[in-house]
């Protein structure tokens, strides 16, 4: 039986505003059912999903983005897709997360319009300026801030730029990325971060709801 998911109460940029933990995660082929851990990190308090797997065919990515899709009207929760923004618009995503060297903001604003959230990757105390006040910029991410992996080539401008994006004392919802897990978690929170963007600390844990649960809790 398929049943219409409720209607979710708030607007999407409320929901971005009450954020703390965001998930990046690959469409997991061959890891397992990619709903059933998309429905245990959101039960552990995941607020927004990205689906963030790089070189992955377009026919795949909106097969998975449909599936996170559900995930995410489930728990009234928010959608998020990685570069593209035809793909935004095709899975009817709630966000678009963009980097540096992607698409720039006005020409993903002219295909989604007003309404999908559009967030960017900062790396330097430059760029986190720019973004805390580029109109149609609706959060930003500073990072990474340890080298990470999942990441690789990119330098990490560590806790010194999470100690600056605190600092501006923006109203701009801003995550901290890179190198974040259980044990490094209150070192972000120390330097300021209220919200926290993860991948393999939920990605490849046991326990993914217990993950979040912990993570959600470390963030006070
Ligand atoms: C939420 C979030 N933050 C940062 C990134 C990194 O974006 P980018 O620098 O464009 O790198 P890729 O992810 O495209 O490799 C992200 N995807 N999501
Ligand atoms: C996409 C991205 N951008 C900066 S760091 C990063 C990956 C973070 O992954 P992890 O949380 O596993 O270190
Ligand atoms: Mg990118």
């Amino acid at each position: 039986m398929t049943t219409t998911p409720a209607a979710v109460p708030g607007s999407a940029r409320a929901r971005l505003a009450a954020a703390r933990l965001y998930l990046c995660t690959d469409a997991r082929a061959g890891r397992g059912d990619l709903a059933d851990f998309a429905d245990a990190a959101l039960a552990g308090g995941v607020d927004v999903i990205q689906l963030r797997d790089k070189g992955i065919e377009a026919a795949e990515e909106l097969a998975a983005l449909a599936v996170l899709a559900a995930a995410c009207r489930r728990h009234g929760k928010l959608l998020a897709v990685n570069d593209r923004a035809d793909v935004a618009h095709a899975a009817g995503a709630d966000v678009l997360h963009l980097g540096q060297d992607d698409l720039p903001v006005t020409a993903a604003r002219a295909i989604l319009g007003d309404d999908v959230l559009i967030g960017r990757s900062c790396h330097a105390e430059s760029e986190v300026a720019a973004a805390a006040g580029q109109p149609g910029v609706d959060y930003f991410c500073t990072g990474p801030v340890w080298p990470t992996p999942t990441k690789p080539g990119r330098p990490a401008p560590g806790l010194g730029l999470v100690r600056y994006a605190a600092g501006l004392g923006t109203d701009r919802p801003w995550f901290a990325i890179g190198g974040i897990d259980l044990d490094t978690v209150h070192e972000v929170v120390a330097a300021g971060a209220r919200r926290i963007v993860v991948v393999r600390a939920i990605t490849e844990a046991d326990d993914p709801a217990a993950a979040a649960t912990a993570l959600r809790a470390a963030l006070g």
